[in-house]
């Protein structure tokens, strides 16, 4: 039987800072302890990253960060026969570094991944967690720390990629979005030092954004880009400035989308 969570739980001073939102952090760690994998899904900049990094050091567990892309394939995860010196050495992959050392293997944009990479999710995935080593011919059985997450945002619409059912039905899902203001402040806060009247008006510019329709915006301000408006001010930019820099300009090319959002950024900061 795994130690129990409370045994193990590190002082959240050491650990990277996370504000949650509701209950993600004791459904994460139930998760943990019945060995079950995990997927959160949400847009870009919403915390995913930075709720599993928080996570993984609360419960003293190495974690192993992949960020997926089309290339990606199974042997990449597992690992490969590496020349060096006239000899051929294994060298682990990620995922059966996190498999052998009992930690988390975080896959970030996991429906990027190639097909093939199924191949070694499904068996850690369910009851019998194993991870076959076909070029080594090892077949690992996970520990009881290891722990598979990954996660995707579903709001890429021009992107027809997603998960078959036979991987969603694997894992036990999180559904995140961009924090509410009361989170989101003391995010701002905490990230960057800027004071909560300047704080506040970013975040009230956000919800500002977040509403506006009909523009060419494929999603909206992230919790990400505040942070780095935020970042821009406490270095001495005037605020407007660092909304344009921070927030319009990623968010868009199109000069008409990029005009509403600079007459929003004005209603909140003026010119400046
Ligand atoms: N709840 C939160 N607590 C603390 N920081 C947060 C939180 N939400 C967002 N952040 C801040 O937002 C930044 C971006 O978050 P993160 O990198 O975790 O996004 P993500 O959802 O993983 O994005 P992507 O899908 O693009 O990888 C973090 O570096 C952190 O500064």
């Amino acid at each position: 039987m795994n130690a129990p969570v409370s045994d193990i739980v590190r002082p959240l001073a050491d650990v990277p800072f996370y504000q949650p939102v509701a209950e993600e952090c004791t459904l994460f760690e139930a998760a943990w302890r019945q060995q079950l994998p995990v997927l959160i899904k949400g847009p870009t900049g919403c915390g995913k990253t930075r709720f599993v990094a928080h996570m993984a050091a609360r419960l003293s567990l190495p974690l192993f960060t992949v960020s997926c892309h089309d290339d990606l394939t199974a042997a990449d995860l597992v690992g490969r026969h590496l020349i060096g010196a006239g000899q051929t050495v294994w060298c682990d992959g990620p995922l059966t570094r996190a498999v052998r050392e009992g930690g988390i293997c975080y896959l970030d944009e996991v429906v990027e991944a190639r097909k093939d990479t199924t191949v070694v999710l499904h068996p850690l995935t369910d009851d019998r967690r194993i991870l076959p080593i076909e070029r080594t011919g090892e077949e690992l059985v996970a520990p009881p720390g290891f722990m598979l997450v990954v996660s995707y945002n579903p709001g890429y619409q021009h992107v027809l990629k997603t998960l078959k059912p036979s991987t969603r039905q694997r894992f036990v899902a999180l559904s995140f979005d961009f924090p509410a203001p009361e989170v989101e402040l003391p995010v701002l806060m905490s990230e960057t030092g800027i004071d909560a009247g300047r704080a506040r008006q970013l975040v009230v510019l956000a919800g500002q954004l977040r509403r506006l329709q009909g523009y060419d915006l494929e999603e909206s301000v992230s919790t990400r880009l505040l942070v780095y408006a935020a970042k821009l001010m406490m270095a001495g930019l005037p605020p407007g400035l660092a909304c344009r820099t921070a927030i319009v300009e990623p968010l868009s090319d199109d000069a008409d989308t990029v005009a509403a959002l600079l007459a929003v950024v004005d209603t909140q900061f003026g010119q400046g």
